[in-house]
């Protein structure tokens, strides 16, 4: 490894070893920068990745909200604006009760690569709130979200630092968050979050985006092996927005999504979740009962539950793990790679276990593909969505979906290019992070140092 990039590593262990997720996901991200700061020397006299590591600002801020019985509570709201150097801070809010400073700072760190690798102007940020959304009734979310706004609003905005959903935080959040700002604010700025509602600003495909987005990128990767995504069996995890969204597309598409995870344990369906649009609609339902339990599926369609489980160790064609951080383990890992599966596809953000991942990249007759890349539509949708709020137009679903389509594309060619470049191969977690970083790294260097 370079030496710098070593140096660099090293000092974020120092300074941030109680962030570990934010520590995980410098040593991937710049581990596959060697070659590029070996090439580019200006880069360490400028100290381009010890800048990189350090958001440009991140605050916290109190949000109080009562509850329905009258009691007040006491949350933590976060905002990371981790980098600008080539557009407005862009990225998801995040509510769930293990959100804390690590957690805000990888995934917002991820997000500067993945802005970059969209092809599109918009920087990397993420933020969130401690505030555990389970259980809470929609009174309760609407004064949660009006109070996070209220200590919010004045530090974002459509030019400035555009959030939108993450985890925990769907259209309905995001429609009570803009009506505080325009509350507030007195304006009808709706380019200042994205996953909007259609009638007041949001984009069509914007909820299905990201696992569509994801659906695209694999089959150019299936394209590259000279195969098919007819017929593939795939794994999933979580039964949220994203899952849904892959197994939306996996019906039109003719794949079968063979399981779905929730914090209760996995089920296994023969047939495919993506076998019927009953099936696929039932996945929002689940969501929305707040219950939090996948067997809930289980019961419903008659198919096997394993509770306490995740589903790494079926038999499948690709694996997309789609829920959350580091569901896939070393020992999962293992299991994978046991059954034969020849495709990794990380859907969630920072999925795999750094050990790992390593560990899966090693295999020879696997491809395996990484998460700010995939998951990349997503946040791609988000920026088009912006761009239809500034130019006050509508674009059609079709309009919608066939960018998203060139945009993922895109994104797997130039990863794909770049490591090539560096004489990876089809490295395309390396080749995601160089491409990503490449685009950034250039606008830090013209805009001089700071
Ligand atoms: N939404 C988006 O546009 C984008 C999302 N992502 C990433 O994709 C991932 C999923 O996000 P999204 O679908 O939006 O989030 P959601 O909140 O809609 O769904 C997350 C899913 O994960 C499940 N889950 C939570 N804890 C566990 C657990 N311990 N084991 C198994 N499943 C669990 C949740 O179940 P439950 O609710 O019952 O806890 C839920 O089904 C995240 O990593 C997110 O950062 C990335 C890019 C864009
Ligand atoms: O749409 C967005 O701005 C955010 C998406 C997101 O949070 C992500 O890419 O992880």
């Amino acid at each position: 490894m370079n030496a710098y990039v070593e140096r660099v590593i090293e000092s974020v262990r120092q300074k941030h070893g109680n962030e570990p997720e934010f520590v995980q996901t410098v040593e991937e991200v710049l581990s596959s920068l060697s070659p590029v700061i070996d090439k580019h020397p200006e880069y360490e006299k400028a100290d381009l990745l010890g800048r990189i590591v350090e958001p440009e600002r991140m605050f916290t801020f109190r949000v109080v909200w009562m509850d329905d019985n009258g009691a007040y509570h006491t949350n933590i709201g976060y905002r990371c604006q981790f980098n600008g150097a080539i557009g407005p801070y862009k990225g998801g809010l995040r509510f769930q009760k293990n959100v804390y400073p690590g957690i805000i700072k990888f995934l917002g760190f991820e997000q500067i690569f993945k802005n970059s690798l969209t092809g599109l102007p918009i920087g990397g940020g993420k933020g969130g709130s401690d505030f555990d959304p389970a259980g809470k009734s929609d009174a309760e979310i609407m004064r949660f979200c009006q109070s996070f706004m209220t200590a919010l609003y004045r530090y974002i905005g459509p030019d400035i630092d555009v959030p939108a959903g993450d985890m925990g935080v769907g259209g309905r959040e995001i429609g009570y968050l803009f009506g505080q700002y325009r509350r507030l604010k007195g304006t009808f700025e709706n380019g200042v979050l994205t996953g909007k509602g259609f009638s007041y600003g949001g984009s069509l495909t914007r909820p299905e985006a990201t696992g569509y987005g994801a659906m695209y990128y694999l089959q150019e990767v299936l394209k590259h092996e000279g195969e098919e995504i007819q017929g593939k069996t795939i794994a999933c995890a979580g039964f949220g927005n994203v899952t849904w969204g892959i197994c939306k597309k996996a019906l039109h598409l003719g794949a079968k999504v063979v399981t779905l995870s929730g914090p209760d344990g996995y089920i296994y369906d023969e047939e495919g979740v993506s076998s019927s649009e009953e099936k696929v609609n039932y996945l929002l339902e689940m969501r929305a009962s707040g219950r939090n339990r996948v067997q809930d599926y289980a019961d419903k369609f008659g198919v096997p539950f394993f509770p306490g489980e995740k589903p790494w160790g079926v038999k499948a064609d690709v694996i997309m793990p789609s829920a959350m951080q580091n569901d896939v383990n070393m020992e999962s890992a293992q299991k994978i790679v046991a059954n034969g599966v020849k495709y990794y596809i990380e859907v969630a953000n920072m999925p795999t276990t750094n050990d790992a991942l390593y560990y899966l990249m090693s295999q020879k007759n696997m491809v395996v593909a990484p998460s700010k890349a995939v998951n990349a539509g997503g946040v791609g949708v988000s920026a088009l969505e912006m761009s239809q709020n500034s130019e006050r137009l509508v674009w059609t679903a079709e309009e919608v979906d066939a960018q998203l389509h060139k945009m993922m594309v895109n994104i797997h060619k130039v990863s794909a290019e770049a490591a090539e470049e560096y004489g990876l191969g089809y490295n395309l977690v390396a080749g995601a992070n160089i491409a990503g970083f490449q685009k950034v790294a250039n606008a830090m260097m013209e805009q001089g140092i700071f």
